[in-house]
């Protein structure tokens, strides 16, 4: 029934829930918006019974935690939360561009333009997250999703569920984004994410990821060995800024804020202002 929420308690009925967006393992997304003043939101229920036999009620509760204090344009917002006697409810910002996995696989690979603009993205949101002592550790297209006007949001701290359109084989457990550090077992820190985003670069510019290989065993060993060859359209700016990302030993990777200055990725963004620009311009006219 359609009575206001009395005292204020935020609950499900204060809601319009739309169409699915992505559905998973422990629970699915649905578009939706408030019933006082539209605002449209993406919400995730998930089934604390399936939280509990997953034995993941804790993680989420630091994915809560962390995504909630997190406020940057390039990281997708969590509002606010509540729960019912057998669901959770995550009430998060809605990315109408939707799944940065899906326009990859749609355009086969980006233009350097977009590339370079979405590296700067990325890593402008990882340094806000890096002087808040995040670590994301699970950077890849599946937890990207677009906003607005067409800029990269990381899309989940951890949580992933799986659209309803049947993703890369590999995805769920994908080995292609794990740095040697990791396939090592040695500990890790936030250089993981330097790591990720130079596969993320790669995958972004050639339509798969370097070190992708038919069997576990020669991806692990092409990781651990940083071996992997650029397809001759690969220009030089965009090698020069790969090659300073995907280094195995963690202390001589690049800085995020190298890959912000980086004279690829400034001049990649310098030429998406301009065509932006330029369409402002024409569609003024
Ligand atoms: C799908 C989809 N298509 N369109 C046109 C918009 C969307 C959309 N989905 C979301 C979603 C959304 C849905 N599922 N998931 C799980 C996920 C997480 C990270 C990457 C991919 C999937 C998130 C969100 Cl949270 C927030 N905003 C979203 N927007």
């Amino acid at each position: 029934k359609n009575t206001p929420n009395k005292g204020g308690k935020l609950s499900i009925n204060d809601f319009e829930i739309g169409r699915p967006l992505g559905k998973g393992k422990f629970g699915s997304v649905y578009l939706a918006r408030t019933k006082t003043g539209h605002f449209h939101c993406a919400i995730k229920v998930l089934f604390k019974s399936q939280l509990i036999s997953g034995g993941v009620e804790h993680q989420l509760e630091r994915e809560i935690e962390i995504q909630s204090h997190l406020q940057h344009p390039n990281i997708i917002r969590l509002y606010n939360y509540f729960w019912d006697a057998k669901k959770i409810y995550l009430i998060l910002e809605y990315a109408p561009g939707g799944e940065m996995y899906k326009q990859l696989t749609t355009q086969k690979r980006f233009t350097e333009a977009m590339a370079g603009k979405y590296m700067y993205e990325i890593a402008d949101a990882l340094s806000y997250c890096h002087r808040k002592n995040v670590i994301h550790r699970d950077i890849k297209p599946e937890n990207l999703l677009i906003g607005a006007q067409g800029e990269l949001k990381i899309g989940d701290f951890g949580w992933s569920v799986h659209a309803p359109s049947n993703k890369r084989q590999t995805m769920c457990g994908t080995m292609d984004y794990l740095p040697p550090e990791m396939v090592n077992g040695n500990s890790h820190s936030d250089a993981v994410d330097l790591w990720a985003i130079g596969v993320l670069c790669y995958e972004f510019l050639v339509g798969k990821p370097p070190f992708e290989h038919e069997n576990q065993a020669d991806t692990y060993s092409a990781i651990k060995a940083g071996r992997f060859t650029y397809p001759d359209f690969v220009k030089k700016g965009a090698r020069d800024l790969i090659g300073k990302l995907l280094v195995v030993d963690p202390r001589r990777r690049c800085s995020l804020q190298e890959v912000k200055d980086h004279y690829w990725v400034t001049s990649m963004l310098d030429s998406c202002r301009r065509a932006a620009e330029k369409q402002k311009a024409e569609r003024a006219a």
